[in-house]
């Protein structure tokens, strides 16, 4: 925070960023502890789970992009699962369990990822209640009505806390928990304590059948994803390649025309420059019949096509050219039309 001059929220989304452009290494270290054949391992032995901790502040993780790199590459190398850690004592009133769960809910649906809820410290007090109501409407309905009754609706405890008493809070949060219904079903809950020990055997328990969900159901979502990602900008590629090849003829059909603009400086420049040179031939070949070299290099531009892919995944060690390459293309070969003029 001193070394940036940042406050806490910036200090925690900076170090969360810096932390995700080391994501490779990240992987790559994880990789080696679940490799069993790997000696190096502590005690010899492979690791079955990794815990990742986020930060308190969730929205930090949930809707910055560092998070989601985070998690979109974990996903795409782990079988990942999701655990909403809930205080169970500080849930205890229906309001703030509602936002407890209108909270997972949004993050379930921002990571598109298997969700466990945990109701932690059930040493303090069980989580039965929780268990009860989200699965029967009718016991989170007369909870709401107790509070109500006894006037401590939207605390905790036997304090009211903001809102208590108003009538359309109630009736706000009985259709949100029936909303809510569908979205229980895709869940699994356990109450643990991590103080004792206790219900963490049912915690895995859960990772597990959420594991095979995630290997059954989420899997062949990311990859169909993933491909249409990469289709997607193999798409773009072409497009900037065929537009850099229309760029190539018109240098070709434009180079007896006199001078008139300066040289192009930068790559913005460049393109604008070439887009005017565009737009001329675009009027010349309606015009006139000088389209005879345009045609011999239409003819030729699958093979330059093929050389340009060629020559750039020699010089990149890539198979296709990145967006910047062709720009930079673009950009040479705006300046050494305008100096051979
Ligand atoms: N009684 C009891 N206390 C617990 C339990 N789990 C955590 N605590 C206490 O709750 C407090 C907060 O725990 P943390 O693990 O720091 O909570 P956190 O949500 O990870 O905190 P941040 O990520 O820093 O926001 C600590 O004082 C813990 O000792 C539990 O199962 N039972």
């Amino acid at each position: 925070m001193k070394q940036y001059n940042l406050g806490p929220n910036g200090g925690i989304l900076t170090s969360l960023n810096l932390f995700a452009t080391k994501v490779d290494q990240i992987i790559a270290l994880l990789e080696r502890r679940v490799d069993p054949n790997n000696p190096s391992n502590p005690g010899g032995r492979a690791i079955k789970h990794i815990l990742v901790d986020t930060p308190g502040q969730i929205e930090v993780f949930v809707w910055s992009a560092s998070g989601s790199i985070l998690l979109e590459t974990l996903a795409s190398s782990f079988p990942t699962v999701i655990a909403y850690i809930i205080d169970t004592p500080r849930t205890s009133s229906t309001s703030t369990f509602m936002s407890n769960m209108l909270y997972a809910c949004s993050i379930l649906y921002k990571t598109k990822l298997p969700m466990i809820l945990v109701f932690n410290k059930t040493d303090v007090k069980d989580a039965e209640f929780a268990k009860e109501w989200m699965t029967d409407f009718d016991a989170f309905q007369s909870a709401l009505r107790q509070e109500e009754e006894a006037g401590v609706f939207g605390g905790e405890g036997s304090t009211a806390g903001f809102g208590a008493g108003s009538g359309y809070m109630g009736s706000l949060l009985n259709s949100m928990s029936l909303m809510l219904e569908e979205f229980y079903r895709h869940l699994n809950v356990v109450g643990v304590s991590s103080m004792t020990g206790d219900g963490i055997d049912e915690f895995f328990e859960a990772v597990e059948a959420k594991r095979q969900e995630f290997e059954r159901d989420y899997r062949p979502e990311l990859e169909r994803k993933k491909k249409e990602r990469e289709e997607a900008k193999a798409a773009r590629r072409e497009q900037e390649l065929g537009k850099l090849m229309r760029d190539m003829s018109v240098s070709g059909a434009s180079r007896g025309a006199p001078r008139d603009r300066d040289a192009a400086e930068t790559v913005s420049e460049a393109e604008e420059v070439d887009q005017a040179s565009r737009d001329t031939i675009g009027g010349s070949e309606s015009d006139d019949a000088s389209g005879d070299e345009e045609i011999t290099s239409a003819g030729d531009d699958s093979g330059l096509t093929e050389r340009y892919k060629q020559a750039l995944a020699d010089s990149t060690g890539h198979k296709t050219p990145s967006e910047q390459d062709l720009s930079f293309m673009r950009y040479l070969r705006a300046s050494s039309k305008n100096v051979n003029r």
